[in-house]
């Protein structure tokens, strides 16, 4: 049975739920659940905190988990990243009081404080900056209004914590981060690839749209330009003469532009339906 790592709490957790329901896994129904078995599947669930995902997939534990890029790369652990899923973007930035720091340069010698330690440190080694990290469990934002840091290195997603502590971020992104599915090695590659391949499912059904449409036959080729699918569009004979039915998948954003532009190109009875599932 594959065993898969899903963060318990936290900015990662319903989103990796709702996306493991969405891709046909049973999932807990109670959040103080630690585990899950999804027999019909061959999948048993284990819900961890996030930041021990990497951990427990690296030891070879687990076969494969959902956690954050940051949390990966922070806990050095020796799992690989096998899929971006999409969601928890955020960008790992520095931030400290405006006018105290300005850019890289006013790094050396300073207190930085963090939850991410690992992240921070190679940082600073890959830029050659010798400063003190001070790691703290979380709510990093205080730590400098209490003396006990100069700088932060956070997580920053909309930018409202560091602003309702009166900070503002500076210097280079440290790393930017979203929601991946991790794997170790020597897992089942059969089974992940198969739990692989649903999660990409999701992800495409989210991103695209079938849509149909009616046009002149002569129009087809023009048509196809600006809806060429992924694969081929589906080409079919209407009962009307001099008509074809055209199917195709369309990227979700760009759908409705793509509509106007069928329309105005004679296109008619143009629909868009949400795709639930998809095997590309
Ligand atoms: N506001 C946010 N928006 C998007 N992603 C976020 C946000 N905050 C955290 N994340 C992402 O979620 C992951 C871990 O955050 P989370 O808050 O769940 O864990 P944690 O901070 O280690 O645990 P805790 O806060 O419970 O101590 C990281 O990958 C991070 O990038
Ligand atoms: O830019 P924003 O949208 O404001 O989001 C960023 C905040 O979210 C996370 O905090 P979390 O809630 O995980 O608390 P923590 O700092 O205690 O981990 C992160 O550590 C920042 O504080
Ligand atoms: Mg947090």
């Amino acid at each position: 049975m594959l065993k898969i790592a899903v963060p318990n709490k936290g900015a990662l957790s319903e989103a990796a739920s709702t996306m493991l329901r969405e891709a046909g896994y049973a999932q807990r129904s109670d959040s103080k659940q630690l585990t899950k078995i999804d027999p019909d599947n061959g999948v048993e669930f284990f819900y961890l905190r996030p930041r021990d995902i990497a951990l427990y997939v690296g030891e070879g534990t687990l076969d494969a988990g959902i956690t954050g890029r940051d949390l990966l790369l922070d806990s050095h652990a020796t799992a690989t990243e096998a899929l971006q899923l999409g969601f928890g973007r955020s960008k790992f930035r520095f931030a400290a009081v405006p006018g105290t720091a300005t850019g890289m340069g006013d790094l050396a010698g300073k207190r930085i404080a963090t939850s991410y330690d690992g992240v921070v440190r190679r940082f600073l080694t890959e830029q050659d900056v010798e400063a003190t990290v001070v790691r703290l469990d979380g709510a990093v934002e205080t730590s400098i209004q209490l003396g006990v840091a100069d700088v932060i290195a956070d997580v920053v997603e909309t930018g409202s914590t560091l602003r309702n502590a009166g900070l503002e971020v500076f210097g280079d992104v440290i790393l930017e981060s979203e929601a991946v599915m991790i794997t170790r090695q020597g897992a089942d590659e059969s089974a992940l690839e198969v739990f692989t391949r649903r999660l990409q499912g999701v992800l495409v059904a989210r991103a695209y749209v079938m849509m149909d449409y009616d046009i002149r036959a002569e129009k087809v080729e023009k048509a196809i330009a600006l809806t060429p699918g992924i694969e081929s569009p589906t080409v079919s004979p209407l009962h009307r003469e001099g008509w074809v039915a055209v199917r195709s998948m369309v990227q979700r954003a760009t759908a409705q532009r793509v509509m106007d532009e069928l329309f105005a190109l004679g296109a008619r009875a143009i629909l868009t339906t949400d795709i639930h599932a998809c095997r590309l």
